[in-house]
């Protein structure tokens, strides 16, 4: 759920933590807005706000793991995890790992990657969080998702500092309006309309089918473009 529906609507802090980010267009591609966490991390009130409001929301809940996904889900966990009274558990990129690990691969816009975590990390029946900094398609959670059930832990919730919208919002767009209809050529302007009630598609399908819910502190959209200079 959005910040917004977590009762989170009117903190002053979102607005701040927001402002903290930087949004640099057409990187690392053309089309691409990148959402740069590094000048939030400069920022120690944006900083510690967004680290605080997750701790609000996870402490008292009997979260025994926070898991961070390489690389900028390193940068929130650990913080979280020791004011939550967790442990901080990584989930890494292939072959950074040195022991016995259990691997999941995902897809990304242009081809795959994987996620591994160290076998005995988590124990059955843990209760376990998910972090990173952004969340795009679903797909890098989702493969965290996985990796923890495999292991026998309960998800209780994915956490990311930023929603990018619209990465796969064509899908929906399509599914949900009906050619006939008469606003179906401003489908642009719709869309924003439809993703917003739909909080990011259902929360990209409550983590791709996975029923596990999502709190993301800034909804952004890749479609707002600066001018070229
Ligand atoms: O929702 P998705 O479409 O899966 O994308 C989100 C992921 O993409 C970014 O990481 P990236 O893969 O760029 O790795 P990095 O943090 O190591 O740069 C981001 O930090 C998320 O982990
Ligand atoms: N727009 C974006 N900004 C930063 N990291 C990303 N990972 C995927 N999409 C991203």
């Amino acid at each position: 759920m959005f910040a917004a529906e977590n009762g989170l609507k009117s903190d002053p802090r979102l607005q701040g933590i927001s402002e903290a980010i930087r949004v640099v267009p057409h990187f690392p591609k053309q089309g691409i807005m990148f959402q740069d966490i590094t000048t939030l991390l400069l920022d120690h009130k944006a900083f510690k706000d967004t680290v605080d409001i997750f701790v609000d929301r996870y402490r008292g809940m009997n979260i025994s793991v926070v898991a961070g996904v390489e690389a900028r889900g390193f940068v929130f966990g650990p913080a979280i995890a020791l004011a939550i009274g967790a442990k901080f558990v990584p989930l890494r990129k292939p072959r950074k790992l040195p022991g016995e690990v259990i691997s999941e691969a995902y897809e990304l816009e242009y081809g795959t990657d994987c996620l591994e975590i160290h076998v005995g990390a988590v124990q059955p029946g843990e209760r376990a969080i998910v972090i990173d900094d952004l969340v795009a398609t679903g797909g890098t959670l989702s493969a965290a998702i996985r990796l923890l059930e495999r292991v026998g832990a309960e998800v209780i919730e994915c956490a990311c500092v930023i929603g990018v919208r619209e990465v796969k919002i064509n899908i929906w767009i399509a599914c949900f309006i009906p050619n006939d209809m008469p606003f179906r050529d401003s489908v642009g302007s719709m869309a924003s309309h439809f993703i917003s009630l739909w909080s990011h598609a259902k929360l990209i399908i409550a983590v791709k089918v996975r029923s596990v819910r999502m709190t993301m502190l800034r909804l952004t959209s890749q479609k707002k473009m600066t001018p070229e200079p």
